[in-house]
Formats: structure tokens, C-alpha cells, sequence
């Protein structure tokens, strides 16, 4: 899914800040990305999401070196990326309902189904009663929650997750946890980058952990019995036919 070969990352004349990084994601993991603050975990993520470009080494994304794609390319490619951003990047002038439905809007999804599937998302991230609100007059976890709903309504290939539980207590941010592994059940390869030890121990996924731009990957903690999802949450996602 993607493989990083000695990957190095600066900004404009700025020292590396990412350093001989080397991994790779198999298609269909589920990984955390952890390290102190200014570490490189967003870097990474941009490299990623190709937000920016390698300073040096190799990103290879879908099976494509990514210092040979076309700019016309990329956003067919983003398109199967969904990011949870920092900043959560939510269209001030839309609803929340509207900033859940554009991805599916952009891929031409009739009205009737997006607004079914997209509903269901929100009740199920606890956004129900504030679906015609727009982003200015809602907290920053509500915010936080939109932006991760918009992400993952279109089912992409790929999610990426910057500190996706940084702005919600604790029982969302299991719930929310559970999302992104019902997500991944269905094939999406996810790598969610935090701070949050609890949420690392709990849900038992293999660890990257950056320090000064450098990756070690550590191995996770013997899991005890897997544990079951007690949230129903799939109807929206199962229930979308393949491509939509
Ligand atoms: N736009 C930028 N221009 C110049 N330097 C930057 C820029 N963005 C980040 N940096 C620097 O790159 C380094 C890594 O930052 P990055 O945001 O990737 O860390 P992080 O691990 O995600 O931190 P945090 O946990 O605080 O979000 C830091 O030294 C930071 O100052």
C-alpha cells in the first residue's frame, strides 16, 4: 500500500526533520504512529497524503513512486485518502451535513442514498442534533467528529488520522476507535497518529513510533482476546456498493 525507502523530508531550506525513514504499510493494517510533540508524525502524514514531497528517498503510494506522478494525477489519487487533519479543514460555509456529503457528492452519489448513509454517520458520531449547524458554532470535538465522519463516508482505500481523538473524552474516543476498525474490517488500511497511550494499549495495533524524525517500529503488546465491537455501526458502510 505504501513503502517509504530512506526517506528524508525538510522544509524549504530547514534541517530534516524527517530522517532515513523506512517502512511500509501492507494493504488492510492498522497501525498507530506515536512520538512527542514535533517528532515528524504530520510530516509523515503530508508525505503521505502527498502534501509534500521527499527531500530524498523513495515514497511508493498504490504501487506508484510518487516523484513520478503528474500534479494532474494527484487528485484522482487523493481521492482514495481519507485524512483526518489537525485542524480538522471544514468548509466554514457548509453545514455539517454538507461537509460529511461532499466526498460522496464528488464520486456522484444520488441525493437519496448520500443523505441516508450520511445521516447514520452522524448519529453515530453523536452529531445528530447539530446537522444543519455550520462549523464556526460547534466545539472543537464536534468539529473533530466532523471532520473524521467526512473521511470515512466514502470508504477510501486509505485513512490517514492526525490526532483524531485529541479534542473528545474518552468514550467517544473508544467509539471513534471502533469506527476506524470497521472501517479497516472493510479494507480500508488505516495509520492513526497519537498521543493517546490508553487508546495505543486498548485496541492492540502494531506501533510506529517516531523521535527526532527517525522511525522505530516497536512490536505491540501481546493482545489479549480480541475485543468485540459492541457498536452497531455498519449499515451505512456495508450496506454502499462497491465504488460508491
Ligand atoms: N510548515 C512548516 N515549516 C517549517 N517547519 C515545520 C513546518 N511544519 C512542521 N515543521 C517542523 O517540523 C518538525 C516536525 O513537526 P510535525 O508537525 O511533523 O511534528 P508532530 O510530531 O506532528 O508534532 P505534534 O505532535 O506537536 O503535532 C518540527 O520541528 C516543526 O517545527
Amino acid at each position: 500500500m505504501i513503502r517509504f525507502e530512506n526517506v528524508g523530508m525538510r522544509y524549504g531550506a530547514g534541517p530534516e526533520v524527517l530522517r532515513d525513514v523506512t517502512f511500509q504499510l501492507e494493504p488492510g493494517s492498522f497501525s498507530f504512529l506515536t512520538g512527542p510533540s514535533g517528532a515528524g508524525k504530520s510530516s509523515l502524514l503530508k508525505l503521505m497524503y502527498l502534501a509534500h514531497r521527499p527531500s530524498r528517498g523513495l515514497v511508493t503510494l498504490f504501487d506508484r513512486d510518487t516523484s513520478t506522478i503528474h500534479r494532474k494525477a494527484l487528485p484522482t489519487l487523493r481521492r482514495k485518502i481519507g485524512v483526518v487533519f489537525q485542524d480538522f479543514r471544514l468548509m466554514e460555509h457548509m453545514s455539517t451535513f454538507d461537509n460529511v456529503a461532499l466526498p460522496l457528492r464528488v464520486k456522484g452519489v444520488s441525493e437519496d442514498r448520500l443523505k441516508k448513509h450520511v445521516t447514520e454517520l452522524l448519529a453515530w458520531v453523536g452529531l445528530k442534533d447539530q446537522i444543519n449547524a455550520k462549523p464556526a458554532t460547534l466545539s472543537g470535538g464536534q468539529q473533530q467528529r466532523v471532520s473524521i465522519a467526512r473521511a470515512v463516508i466514502s470508504r477510501p482505500k486509505l485513512l490517514l488520522a492526525d490526532e483524531p481523538t485529541g479534542n473528545v473524552d474518552d468514550e467517544i474516543a473508544v467509539r471513534l476507535l471502533y469506527l476506524f476498525e470497521e472501517l479497516n474490517r472493510m479494507g480500508t488500511t488505516v495509520m492513526i497518529a497519537t498521543h493517546n497511550q490508553s487508546l495505543i494499549d486498548r485496541f492492540q495495533h502494531p506501533v510506529f513510533h517516531l523521535e527526532n524524525g527517525e522511525l522505530t517500529a516497536l512490536d505491540p503488546i501481546q493482545p489479549p482476546q480480541p475485543e468485540e465491537n459492541p457498536f452497531f455501526v455498519n449499515e451505512m458502510m456495508h450496506g454502499r456498493e462497491e465504488g460508491q
